[in-house]
C-alpha cells in the first residue's frame, strides 16, 4: 500500500523520520478506517476511548483536510483558516486548464465543498471531516495507490490530497456519489495562483497585541514525553516549530520581551525538550526542539503526537529561514499538518540578515511554493527579526487572532 522512496529515506536523519512514518501511518489509517485503541490520559487528551477516538485525524480540527482536493478547494481551505469572512478574488484564480486524454481533471468529491465556514472554527466540538473516513461507502471509490507515496516528485504531486493515479482516470466521475456535483469541465478546476489576500492587522490590533505581550511571561514546564505535557488546556496555545537553529527560542524571547526566558544558542539542536511558557494566564507558547540537523528521531514521535492531539492548540507557526528557503523537512511537516487538518502559518526569521530586495524575492519564492500545495496554511507569510524586533507586532497580532484572545 505504501512505498518509501529515496528522498523519504534520506530525510531519515532527523525527527523527519517520524514525520515520514507518521504520514504513512496516517494514510493507512485513512484507507483502513482503523480505530486507534490507546488514548492518552493527560495533557488534554481524552480519557476514555469513544467514537471520537478512532484516529488522531478523527478529532476536532482547525482546518479541514481534503482528500482529492483541487486547487480551488485549497483556496477555500485557506480562506477557511482566515479569521474574517473572505471571498476568493477572481484575480487569484486562473483559467481552467485544458485536459488531454492522458491528463484527466481531478475528481471532485461531493460533500467536502459544502458549507465552508469563513471564520475560524472552534475545534472543541467539531469532528474533522476527512472524506472516506466517516463515510465508509466512499472508501472503495478512492484508489489506495493514489495516496501512498511520499517522494521527491514535484511538490503538487507529493501532496496526499492531490489526485495522482498512475493511470489517468476517466474524465467522467467514477461513482454515482460525485456524479451530481461534477462541475462543467470548462469552469473547473481552476488554478490557484496566489494565496487569497488577507488583510494584515490594524494599528489598533497591533497596539493591543504589543501591550498584551508585555504581560508577565513565565516558564511552565519542559516535557520529554507526552505524559509530561502540562494539563492547561483551558487557555489557547500556539507552538513554534522549524529546523534547528532557525530562531524559535529567540523568537519567543522576542515576542514576550524577555531575553533570558528561553535559552538560545548558536549551536543547532540546543532545545531538546518541548518547553511550555505562559503569558499573562491567557496564552500558552510552546518552544519545540528543531528538526533537521542535530535533531533526534525520538523527538519527532512525541511532537507529532502532541501537534495532532492537543485540544487547545490554535495554530502552529512554522519558522523558515528566508535565506535558505523551504527545505524538504519543512514541506514534510506541512504535509503532515495538511493531512491532519491543522492550521499553520509560515514565519520567516532572521529578516535582518537579508537586504529588503533579497528578502522580498525570497518571500515571493516561498509563497509561490506554498501556493502549489498548502491546504491548511494561513495565507499570510510573516517576516520577523528577533534581533531588530521587526515584524514582532504583526506576529503578536496574528497570534492574538489565532488564539481568539479577547484583550
Ligand atoms: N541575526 C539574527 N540572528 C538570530 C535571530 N534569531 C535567532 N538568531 C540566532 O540564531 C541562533 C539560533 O537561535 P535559537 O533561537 O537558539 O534557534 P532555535 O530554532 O531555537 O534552535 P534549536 O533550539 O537548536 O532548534 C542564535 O545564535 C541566535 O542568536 C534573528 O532574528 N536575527
Ligand atoms: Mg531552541
Amino acid at each position: 500500500m505504501t512505498s518509501i522512496t529515496g528522498t523519504a529515506r534520506k530525510a531519515a536523519s532527523s525527527w523527519g523520520t517520524a514525520l515520514y512514518h507518521n504520514y504513512i501511518q496516517h494514510v493507512s489509517v485513512q484507507l483502513n478506517q482503523a480505530p486507534s485503541r490507546g488514548v492518552r490520559t493527560r495533557a488534554g487528551f481524552r480519557r476514555t476511548p469513544s467514537s471520537q477516538d478512532r484516529a488522531p485525524f478523527d478529532r476536532p480540527s482547525l482546518c479541514e483536510a481534503f482528500e482529492g482536493a483541487t486547487q480551488i478547494d485549497k483556496a477555500k481551505a485557506s480562506i477557511r483558516c482566515t479569521e474574517q469572512p473572505t471571498t476568493i478574488p477572481e484575480s487569484l484564480i486562473g483559467k481552467a486548464p485544458t485536459y488531454s486524454s492522458t491528463t484527466a481533471p481531478p475528481t471532485r468529491r461531493s460533500t467536502v465543498h459544502r458549507g465552508f465556514p469563513t471564520t475560524l472554527p472552534d475545534r472543541s466540538d467539531r469532528p474533522i471531516r476527512i472524506e472516506g473516513f466517516e463515510h465508509s461507502s466512499r472508501k472503495s471509490s478512492r484508489p489506495a495507490a493514489s495516496k501512498s507515496t511520499f517522494t521527491d516528485q514535484p511538490q503538487q504531486q507529493e501532496r496526499p490530497n492531490v489526485h495522482k493515479n498512475n493511470k489517468p482516470s476517466s474524465p467522467t466521475p467514477p461513482t454515482s456519489t460525485v456524479a451530481s456535483t461534477k462541475p462543467a469541465p470548462e469552469k473547473f478546476p481552476k488554478k490557484l495562483q496566489a494565496f487569497p489576500f488577507v488583510p494584515g492587522a490594524t494599528t489598533g490590533e497591533l497596539t493591543k497585541a504589543h501591550k498584551f505581550f508585555f504581560s508577565p511571561a513565565e516558564f511552565v514546564k519542559s516535557a520529554t514525553n507526552l505524559s509530561m505535557i502540562p494539563d492547561n488546556t483551558m487557555i489557547p496555545e500556539v507552538a513554534f516549530v522549524g529546523r534547528s537553529n532557525i530562531g524559535k527560542s529567540s523568537l519567543i524571547n522576542g515576542l514576550v520581551n524577555r531575553n533570558g526566558l528561553v535559552k538560545t544558542s548558536s549551536k543547532p539542536g540546543h532545545t531538546r525538550m518541548m518547553n511550555f511558557f505562559k503569558l499573562g494566564d491567557k496564552l500558552s507558547l510552546v518552544d519545540m526542539p528543531g528538526y533537521g540537523w542535530k535533531s533526534r528521531d525520538e523527538w519527532g514521535g512525541m511532537i507529532i503526537s502532541y501537534l495532532q492531539n492537543r485540544k487547545n492548540l490554535k495554530r502552529i507557526y512554522i519558522l523558515v529561514d528566508p535565506s535558505h528557503g523551504l527545505k524538504e523537512s519543512d514541506t514534510q511537516i506541512m504535509k503532515l499538518l495538511d493531512s491532519s487538518g491543522l492550521s499553520y502559518q509560515v514565519v520567516l526569521t532572521k529578516m535582518d540578515r537579508l537586504s529588503k530586495t533579497k528578502y522580498s524575492a525570497a518571500k515571493a519564492e516561498i509563497e509561490a511554493e506554498l501556493v502549489k500545495g498548502a491546504i491548511c496554511c494561513f495565507p499570510l507569510v510573516l517576516g520577523v527579526s528577533s534581533k531588530t524586533k521587526d515584524g514582532l507586532d504583526e506576529l503578536r497580532a496574528a497570534i492574538v487572532k489565532a488564539g481568539q484572545l479577547t484583550l
